[in-house]
């Protein structure tokens, strides 16, 4: 694993080149950096706009759209309140989630609460509705790659993913004030899902752990996505793709003095949908690391317990 993470154009025809291009890059780093991906300027700007506009607002506002019971799964969840597993400081962090619209009477309701949306800013709700099914519709192209790396049909996540449990999440790293006696912007962590689409880090701070124990900051070109694995895709994979500790350290310079915004994308499978080992990815020096299935629900629910973000 070099420094060199290349950067991959997702407008690339030659859907088997573009396979070897993402697969090698997950396979070495977990993660891959990405341009071309098609969200255009526009919609992207004016969400970066509302974003900070949202997290401008008062405190009071903004929990208006927290809601304890759901876990923050929905809506807005406060600064210091999600905390790394294992770690001993909170986060330096708030943010706010935007889930799927379900189908009045979909099945997957039970397990998918209901979006919940700011009073502003105006327009919210329809831009990153709108944001989301690009997002969604971006993130099965990158899954259709993947698949065929792992010599499987283009469409076999198709069905996976279809209503799957993904999340928006919008970030704010306030200025950092005072000694943070230890606290960072966000703790060492693997994602839980299948992949995660980040956009906005190209402003310093995400770091990757090296197999070494080292960290090496990842900073994809203004505008690209940096697209890493999670752990249901590791775990899907047998670890054949890794899912890649990482972290957002607080910035040294005069940066410290600013608001940092990023906006993962958190791809979910279906929450009915079993995570079973690939056979392909099961070998002699690979033997089966997880037997016993597990659906895709109860993953994340065990999860978010660890995290502090769901009461066991
Ligand atoms: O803000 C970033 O650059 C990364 C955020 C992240 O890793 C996460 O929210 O899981
Ligand atoms: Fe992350």
């Amino acid at each position: 694993m070099n420094d060199k993470m290349p950067v991959i154009s997702l407008a690339n025809d030659d859907a088997n080149l573009l396979a070897q291009q993402l697969g090698d890059s997950f396979r070495t780093y977990g993660f891959a950096m990405v341009t071309d991906h098609g969200l255009s300027d526009d919609m992207v700007k004016t969400a970066w706009d509302m974003t900070e506009e949202l997290f401008a607002q008062e405190e009071a506002m903004k929990k208006r759209g927290y809601n304890a019971n759901i876990a923050g799964a929905r809506g807005y969840t406060p600064f210091k309140t999600e905390i790394a597993k294992g770690a001993d400081h909170h986060d330096l962090k708030e943010f706010w989630h935007v889930g799927r619209t379900l189908p009045e009477n979909s099945p997957l309701k039970s397990s998918m609460p209901d979006n919940i949306w700011p009073e502003r800013p105006e327009g919210f709700a329809d831009h990153f509705t709108k944001l989301y099914d690009e997002f969604d519709q971006i993130g099965a192209k990158i899954l259709s790659h993947i698949a065929l790396y792992l010599g499987l049909d283009k469409s076999w996540f198709d069905p996976a993913i279809e209503d799957g449990n993904s999340v928006l999440r919008l970030l704010h790293y306030p200025p950092i004030e005072g000694d943070t006696a230890g606290a960072i912007r966000a703790g060492a962590h693997e994602d839980i899902n299948l992949i995660t689409l980040l956009l906005g880090a190209e402003e310093a701070g995400l770091e990757i752990k090296r197999p070494d124990g080292s960290w090496m900051a990842v900073s994809p070109p203004a505008g690209g996505l940096a697209v890493n694995v999670g752990d249901m895709l590791q775990r899907l994979t047998n670890h054949v793709l890794p899912s890649t500790t990482h972290r957002v350290v607080n910035p040294a310079n005069e940066r410290s003095g600013h608001s940092r915004y990023s906006m993962p994308y958190f791809l979910h499978l279906r929450s009915d949908f079993p995570i079973k080992t690939l056979d392909g990815c099961v070998s002699a020096d690979n033997p089966n690391r997880y037997p016993q299935p597990i659906l895709a629900d109860d993953y994340l629910r065990e999860r978010l317990i660890e995290i502090g973000l769901l009461k066991a």
